[in-house]
This record gives structure tokens, C-alpha cells and sequence, in this order.
């Protein structure tokens, strides 16, 4: 999906958190949104996905308004998978059972009850099948999810929003808190989908993995090309941040 931000500015009282960004992502591309804390990376997610409005601005995802029609509205969130900054698997719940529930605005009445009996409705068997041989997580599946680890329930959750075959991947820190091997698996499975992907990071080694890198500071884009030197960050962000690797 082709994802258009013109002039958007956004505000949350006094505070400018985004500043008059300009930035246009082609479909299928893989973008990394590196930034400090605070610099406005989750909110840029927001304002794309239509849960934030800008006071300023406007933006088109396939050509179409997130803040439009509902029919507008509805098409985009179809098409839009999220992977969170802490993941919202629910405990006390299956693998599987979790990853089922992302499709349950798709769900039919058989749907839900095939699903209360333990089994995946038919016509998600075999994506889901080929997802999580994919994705490594088949033996997961039947566990409850309080049982995995960090890496291991990250790669629950990037399944879970792939179910719906979305054209749009969204993830917001989806690495935070793994160790640097499990991080560069997250995203390399994150990768590996053909959806246009936007993922936040405080980690320039998780955007080094990424074709284009997008840097924010104060809400503002202060970089947008492949994937910048050291050199170039230190510029960016001043040479105590780089030594803290954007952090
Ligand atoms: N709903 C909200 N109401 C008020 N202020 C908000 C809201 N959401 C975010 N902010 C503020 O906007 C600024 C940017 O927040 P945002 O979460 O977009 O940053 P970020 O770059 O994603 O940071 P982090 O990496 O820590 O998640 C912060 O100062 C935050 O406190």
C-alpha cells in the first residue's frame, strides 16, 4: 500500500508532537522510524492507521482518507496489520486462540464456534498453517501464551497480523526487549512478508536491517534515505544519543 503524509502536524494540547511532515512510502517498501523516546514515532503510526487526527495536513493510504468515509475507514483497517510495542497476546489463551482473534471481525457465527472447540475455521487453516511453518511457531501453537518467551511471542504476534493478509505491516517496537540476536529474528520474519512495512525503532542495528530509515527528533524528520553511517546519525542526534544507539 502506497502511504502519502503531506504538511501533517499534530498536537496534544500545547505540545507539537509531529511537525509538518512530508513523506510518501511506496507499496512494498520497508521502512525503519528511528527516533529517540518521545519523538513522535507512535503517534506517526497512529495518524496512518486513523486513530490520531493531525490539525493540519492530510494523508491517503491506497488513496484512501483514514479519517474519510466509513466504508473508507473500514477498507483501510481490512488491509492494515499491527504488531505492538508490547505485545497484547491475551493470557490464559492459546497461541493459536490468539492468533484466531485477530480475524474475528471476519468471523461467522460457524467460524466462532469452531473456534470455541479448539480447531481453526476451515478457511483459515491452511494460511495459517503456512504462517507459522513460515514464521517457526507450529510447535507453539498449542501453548498458552504466559509459556513463551519474548522473541517467541513477538513472532505469535507478527502471525496474528498477518492472518488477515494485510497490505500494510505496522510495527511499533516490535523488538523492544529482546536480546540482539532474538531482535534481528523479529526482524527478519518481519521482513520476510511482502506487505509495505513501517516499523519503529530506537535501535540503528534494527534499522540497519531496513532499505530506507526514516529519523525523527522532536517530531520533525531530520533524515530519510538508506540506512545512514554513524557519522551521519551523530549529525542527527548529537553524539551522546549515537553512543546510547538512539536510544
Ligand atoms: N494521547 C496522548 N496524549 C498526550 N500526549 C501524548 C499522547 N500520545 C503521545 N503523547 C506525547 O507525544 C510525544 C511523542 O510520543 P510518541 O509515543 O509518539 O513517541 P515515540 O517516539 O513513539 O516514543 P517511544 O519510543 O518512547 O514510544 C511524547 O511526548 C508523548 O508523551
Amino acid at each position: 500500500m502506497r502511504i502519502e503524509l503531506a504538511d501533517v502536524t499534530v498536537r496534544f494540547g500545547d505540545q507539537t508532537v509531529l511537525e509538518d511532515i512530508h513523506l510518501t512510502v511506496a507499496a512494498g517498501e520497508r521502512v525503519a522510524l528511528l527516533g529517540p523516546s518521545g519523538a513522535g514515532k507512535t503517534t506517526l503510526l497512529r495518524v496512518i492507521v486513523g486513530a490520531v487526527p493531525p490539525v493540519t495536513g492530510w494523508i491517503r493510504v491506497d488513496g484512501l482518507d483514514p479519517f474519510g468515509s466509513r466504508s473508507e475507514v473500514t477498507a483501510l483497517r481490512r488491509s492494515i496489520g499491527c504488531v505492538r510495542q508490547r505485545d497484547d497476546l491475551v493470557p490464559g489463551m492459546t497461541a493459536r486462540t490468539n492468533i484466531l482473534a485477530a480475524a474475528a471481525y471476519q468471523w461467522r457465527l460457524i467460524d466462532w464456534l469452531t473456534v470455541l472447540r479448539g480447531a481453526v475455521p476451515r478457511r483459515y487453516v491452511r494460511r495459517l498453517t503456512e504462517l507459522a511453518r513460515r514464521h517457526e511457531i507450529e510447535q507453539l501453537l498449542p501453548a498458552s501464551v504466559e509459556r513463551l518467551s519474548g522473541g517467541q511471542r513477538q513472532r505469535v504476534a507478527l502471525v496474528r497480523a498477518l492472518l488477515t493478509e494485510p497490505l500494510l505491516l505496522l510495527a511499533d517496537e516490535a523488538t523492544s526487549g529482546l536480546d540482539p540476536v532474538r531482535a534481528a529474528e523479529v526482524i527478519e520474519h518481519l521482513l520476510q512478508t511482502e506487505a509495505t512495512v513501517v516499523a519503529t525503532t530506537h535501535d540503528l542495528a534494527v534499522a540497519s536491517c531496513f532499505e530506507r530509515v526514516v529519523a525523527l527528533r522532536h517530531g520533525r524528520v531530520v533524515f530519510d534515505g538508506a540506512v545512514p553511517e554513524a557519522d551521519d546519525l551523530s549529525r542527527i542526534y548529537g553524539r551522546a544519543l549515537v553512543a546510547e544507539r538512539v536510544t
